[in-house]
């Protein structure tokens, strides 16, 4: 039997470890409070998904090197800018050869590094054993077993077909890809395009303009991921438009959430206030702007929504500047290989 240390108790990780254990494996949970692994020994994470019975195989603790022993997959399930001080603290607890899955959809901050550059750089995970899993995945929905796909990214073909059969459940579909930087780069992107088409929401605008920026998002994180050396089609993929569509269009999504507040004049200090869980987007546009702008990819959208929330721009002024940039052609660069 599989045993999976599941790092992280909040909302993925509840429900990315009630899949594991669909999927047949002993699951323990790494919380970092007490009360979440009580509840979780008793079979429910009230604070995160109150919705989901967790069965008997997912056990928690507080006590990471307990997590992590013997574990034969490791699953990465914190914040995404916390990552390298989780890691600092407990990364040496993790097993030596065992497949370390991130779910996170970030860009660190100060550093731009994706997730599973630090998890490669703090924790010493060789490339061929870091697994991406990326896709429309909203937890609730997850956690009520609505069917969904994600895709498993990994260097290694063989690590992700093994890790691909170790999330497979009646209503959860991996699809393997080697392409770790495009499902990393589709995953944090989509994530700032949700904050602005949540924003131009909560301003009373319809489908059109979120249709609009939703496509035009897809345009920048392409152009972002095929300069970091991503294959195209990954973009219009499940880690792609994929995931694009579900956090954009979904209440259940905190970024969309968040983005919405900013539209409704909101700060971003009260809007981190009323929502309390982590919406990405946030930090991560700010990493993602300066990605871009080493190398020297244009990401209008993801400019305007660092102006928002670093800069304190008012929402109602970012529409302007986006329908006043120079008229171009729709397609840019080379056609997309066959
Ligand atoms: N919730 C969702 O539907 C999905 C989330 N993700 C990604 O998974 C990652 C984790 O997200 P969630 O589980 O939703 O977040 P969450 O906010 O619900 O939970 C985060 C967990 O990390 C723990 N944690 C450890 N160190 C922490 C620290 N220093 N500060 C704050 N919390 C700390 C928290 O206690 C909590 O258990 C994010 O990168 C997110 O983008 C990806 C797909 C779906
Ligand atoms: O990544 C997600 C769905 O795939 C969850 O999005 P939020 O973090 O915005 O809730």
């Amino acid at each position: 039997m599989t045993h999976v240390a599941v790092m992280g108790a909040g909302n993925w990780g509840t429900a990315f470890a009630g899949i594991m254990a669909d999927a047949g494996a002993t699951v323990r949970m790494w919380s970092r409070r007490q009360e979440i692994a009580d509840q979780i020994n008793e079979g429910c994470n009230l604070e995160y998904l109150p919705d989901l019975r967790l069965p008997d195989m997912i056990r928690a603790t507080t006590d990471p090197e307990q997590a992590c022993a013997d574990a034969d997959i490791v699953v990465l399930a914190v914040p995404s800018q916390t990552l390298r001080t989780n890691l600092e603290t407990w990364g040496s607890a993790m097993p030596a050869d065992a497949p370390v899955i991130s779910l996170m959809k970030g860009v660190e901050l100060g550093t731009t590094k994706r997730m599973s550059e630090v998890i490669a750089e703090v924790g010493g995970v060789e490339q061929e054993r870091i697994v991406i899993v990326s896709g429309p995945n909203l937890a609730p929905e997850i956690a009520l077993h609505q069917p969904a796909a994600s895709v498993v990214a990994c260097a290694d073909m063989a690590t992700a077909e093994h890790v691909a059969a170790a999330v497979a459940t009646r209503y959860f579909r991996p699809y393997t890809d080697t392409d770790v930087v495009g499902a990393e780069v589709c995953g944090a992107t989509k994530n700032v395009i949700a904050l602005a088409v949540g924003m131009a929401e909560g301003m009373g605008f319809g489908d059109n303009t979120k249709a609009t920026i939703i496509t035009r998002g897809l345009a920048e994180t392409t152009r972002l991921g095929m300069a970091l050396g991503a294959h195209p089609q990954t973009f219009l993929g499940l880690a792609g438009v994929g995931d694009l569509i579900a956090t954009c269009m979904s209440p259940l999504s905190r970024n969309h959430s968040f983005g919405v507040r900013l539209g409704r004049g909101m700060t971003v200090d009260e809007a981190t206030a009323q929502l309390r869980q982590t919406a990405e987007g946030v930090k991560s546009c700010q990493s993602i702007l300066a990605l871009g702008e080493h190398h020297e990819v244009e990401l209008p959208i993801v400019e305007q929504v660092v102006a928002v929330v670093r800069d304190g721009l008012p929402v109602t002024e970012v529409g302007p500047k986006l329908m006043a940039r120079d008229l171009k052609a729709e397609k840019q660069g080379t056609p997309l290989p066959n």
